[in-house]
């Protein structure tokens, strides 16, 4: 499960068709809408200031830590799909090939009408997408430019409207299409007078109620979905009017809207990093899993671990340094998952047996090993050198590696002194805990909460330099 937010972008209000969908269809989830009315109409824009606008509009919306996020503006789809698939690592969807999906299941006479911006009607991403499904299948593709206005006016409902489509369709009437894509979220909302002109034999394809359908999917196939959300999120921002935005909103969703405004140059226009929503570590000791989790659920970011890939085979531990055994778990395990993985490897270095068990620690009692043999090793290596002489250090490496590049891992060290006690004490952490002292708190590593050892811990310090770094390494 996933609480963070679902971000929806729209030149303007008509994404809000988008986003009644997904009300009705994913209740649960947190939502927050971006309109971009100051800017609107995006359709006779350039492609290139289209991609520009859309990018400001994204870093705006990563920077509240969205999972997902949905375009719902065909024009922006256009321009800049491709563009944030390659760059962010949420999951980024389109309205374009969902609604050209449902055109083809609906087409009985192969012969399918587009509707749209003049944008996305030059771009030809329609009839590329459904030829590309099936290449039999003839699309007619024609611009129309009064729609958005009349719709971005609250005029959907008047004369002017009526006599906009109806001259507006015109040449669609005539071409014999069975199937007419709405392939602008603004034309929903004129969808009755549309069918009047077209007549009851065209089906119309709503490709923003089509995406919703896509987006409920992708949540569950991510394991990103908030399955239980009592009091669900639902923020409403417009770099235009707040108060024309309120009226046509509440107009249309039946209920009242509050919306704020976000002045153009509020929106971030260098590339906000987009962390990860979910992070494998790879690890099968669920002391480390459990003490990594925290950290990350304080960025927002699910953990997920090698338990949840039980099929997996395990990368060997074949290095001679922390260092080396970290990335090559991390490197390993993220070549085979083709995900961001994070690997721990860490140890117990003890100065009286010159650094001893370090890299062996989890296998220094030998076969058979487990934390209990393990301790019982270490204090009997121990037995003659007297207490204030035990002087240990644990120590931590993180390496973050992204799949096919095991040369760019991001690499951190943590470290932690104590002494080694001869009684162990504590119920908490793992390992070697319950003998590793600190004298400067009087305790050991086990009788501290995990908040504590956190704090404190070798793995805790690497963690927060990890932190320090992640976002750079994520954008770099
Ligand atoms: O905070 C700690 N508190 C107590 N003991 C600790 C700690 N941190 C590492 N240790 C010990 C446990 C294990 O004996 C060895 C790590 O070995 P290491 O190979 O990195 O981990 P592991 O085999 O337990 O799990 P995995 O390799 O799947 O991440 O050092
Ligand atoms: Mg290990």
């Amino acid at each position: 499960m996933n609480k963070q937010p679902i971000g929806f972008i729209d030149s303007g209000v008509g994404g809000l068709t988008v986003v009644i969908e997904a009300l009705r269809q994913l209740p649960n989830e947190n939502i927050i809408f971006l309109g971009d009315q100051a800017r609107l109409p995006y359709g006779p824009r350039p492609a290139s200031q289209v991609r520009a606008f859309t990018w400001q509009m994204v870093n705006f919306l990563l920077a509240k830590h969205i999972k997902m996020l949905v375009i719902a503006c065909n024009t922006a789809t256009a321009a800049a799909l491709d563009d944030l698939r390659a760059k962010l690592s949420i999951p980024v969807v389109g309205v374009i090939l969902p609604g050209s999906r449902a055109a083809l299941r609906s087409t009985k006479n192969g012969h399918i009408g587009v509707i749209a911006t003049e944008g996305t009607v030059k771009s030809d991403a329609y009839a590329k997408a459904i030829r590309s499904k099936d290449s039999r299948a003839k699309v007619t593709s024609m611009a129309q430019p009064k729609f958005v206005p009349v719709v971005e006016s609250n005029e959907a409902h008047s004369a002017v409207a009526k006599k906009v489509v109806a001259e507006g369709l015109q040449p669609m009437k005539r071409l014999g299409i069975d199937t007419l894509v709405m392939g602008c979220t603004h034309y929903p909302l004129l969808r009755p007078l549309i069918q009047n002109v077209m007549g009851p034999n065209v089906t119309l394809i709503d490709s923003g109620a089509e995406t919703v359908s896509e987006v409920s999917m992708l949540l569950d196939y991510f394991d990103l979905a908030n399955t239980d959300n009592p009091n669900p999120l639902r923020e409403y921002h417009t770099t235009g009017s707040a108060s024309m935005f309120e009226t046509i909103a509440s107009d249309w969703m039946g209920q009242a809207i509050h919306a704020d405004r976000v002045t153009i140059s509020d929106l971030p226009t260098d590339v906000v990093t987009s962390l990860p929503t979910t992070v494998v570590v790879a690890s099968k000791n669920a002391g480390k899993v459990r003490e990594i989790a925290v950290m990350f659920d304080k960025l927002g970011v699910a953990v997920k671990s090698l338990a949840d890939f039980p099929e997996l085979p395990s990368v060997q531990e074949t290095g001679a340094t922390f260092e080396e055994n970290a990335r090559l778990k991390a490197d390993g395990y993220a070549q085979a998952l083709e995900l961001p993985v994070l690997a721990d490897d860490s140890g117990l270095q003890v100065d009286a047996l010159d650094g001893m068990p370090g890299v062996f620690s989890a296998r220094y009692a030998g076969k058979g090993h487990n934390d209990a043999a393990n301790n019982a090793k270490l204090i009997s290596e121990l037995s003659e050198v007297p207490a204030d002489q035990r002087h240990a250090h644990f120590v931590s490496v993180l390496a973050l590696a992204r799949p096919g590049k095991p040369d760019e891992d991001l690499v951190v060290r943590g470290q932690v002194d104590g002494m080694i006690v001869g009684i162990p004490q504590g119920d908490n952490g793992f390992g070697y805990d319950p003998y590793f002292y600190l004298p400067a708190f009087g305790k050991t590593m086990a009788q501290m909460t995990p908040d504590e050892k956190n704090q404190v811990s070798h793995r805790g310090d690497a963690l927060r330099k990890l932190e320090a770094r992640w976002d750079g390494w994520f954008k770099g």
